[in-house]
């Protein structure tokens, strides 16, 4: 298992991103292409950055009835990324059936994880919006053994949840987190959050960090602080 930090590259256009990226002449670091440089740039923005060198974990959040998730995935696997993602509220059924789209006919597949409840997502909004009547913390890890039971890879959760669901689903079932944050920064719109540091200690295997670096005066350090944070002397 190899924990790493992996940038949300949260940018509209390939010129933003390409302008962001240059930036790193030393470090090939991990990144996160979600839906909005995805639907700005589609697939190809994908090959050009494999083809960087970077590893990718693709953010497409995926949840819909299991046939169309299952063909939406046959798809996407024919984009070499290291990691995707689907929502685990879309049930056992709609996850298997992710999983069976994005095995490719040779059986390799990338990693597939699912989201719980978003980290900007608290239990007072749950409960309330989603008329979920259960603690936040029951419902992460009951998706997390569902996702489990699917079997999936891990899954996306607050690295505060990092180490129960290792507890309930086993130290190899992977966490991905978002809702990172500097002791010193701002939250923005993430409720469940924690820093790079404590994510560590909790035990997540991979922080997922946007803003902090990529609106920072200067990203490169910004990187490097997360990476030494969050791994110490490991990377
Ligand atoms: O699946 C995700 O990556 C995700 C799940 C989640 O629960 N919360 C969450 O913030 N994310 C993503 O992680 C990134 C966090 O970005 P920042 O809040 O800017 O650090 C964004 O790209 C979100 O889309």
């Amino acid at each position: 298992m190899n924990r790493d930090v992996i940038i949300a590259c949260d940018f509209n256009s390939k010129e933003d991103l390409y302008a962001f990226l240059d930036r790193f002449t030393e470090e090939k670091p991990f990144l996160k292409i979600g839906m909005e440089l995805f639907y700005a740039e589609g697939p190809e923005i994908v090959r050009e950055i494999k083809a960087r060198g970077h590893k990718i974990f693709l953010d497409l959040k995926l949840h819909d009835i299991p046939n169309t998730v299952k063909k939406a995935m046959a798809v996407l696997s024919r984009l070499d990324v290291d990691m995707c993602n689907v929502h685990a509220g879309g049930t056992i059924a709609m996850m298997e059936a992710g999983l069976e789209g994005l095995t490719r006919p040779d059986g390799t597949r990338p990693l597939l994880i699912a989201v719980t409840q978003l980290t900007s997502t608290s239990e007072e909004r749950m409960q309330n919006d989603l008329l979920i009547d259960k603690p936040l913390d029951e419902v992460v890890m009951h998706y997390a053994a569902n996702a489990k039971i699917a079997g999936l890879d891990g899954v996306v959760c607050s690295p505060l949840e990092a180490g129960k669901v290792k507890d309930v689903c086993g130290k190899d079932f992977l966490t991905v987190t978002p809702g990172v944050r500097f002791a010193d920064g701002d939250k923005g719109d993430q409720v469940r959050i924690t820093t790079p540091a404590k994510a560590r200690e909790i035990g997540s295997d991979y922080i997922v960090v946007g803003r902090p670096i990529t609106q920072a005066d200067d990203p490169v350090a910004a990187y490097r602080r997360c990476v030494s944070e969050f791994l110490g002397g490991e990377k």
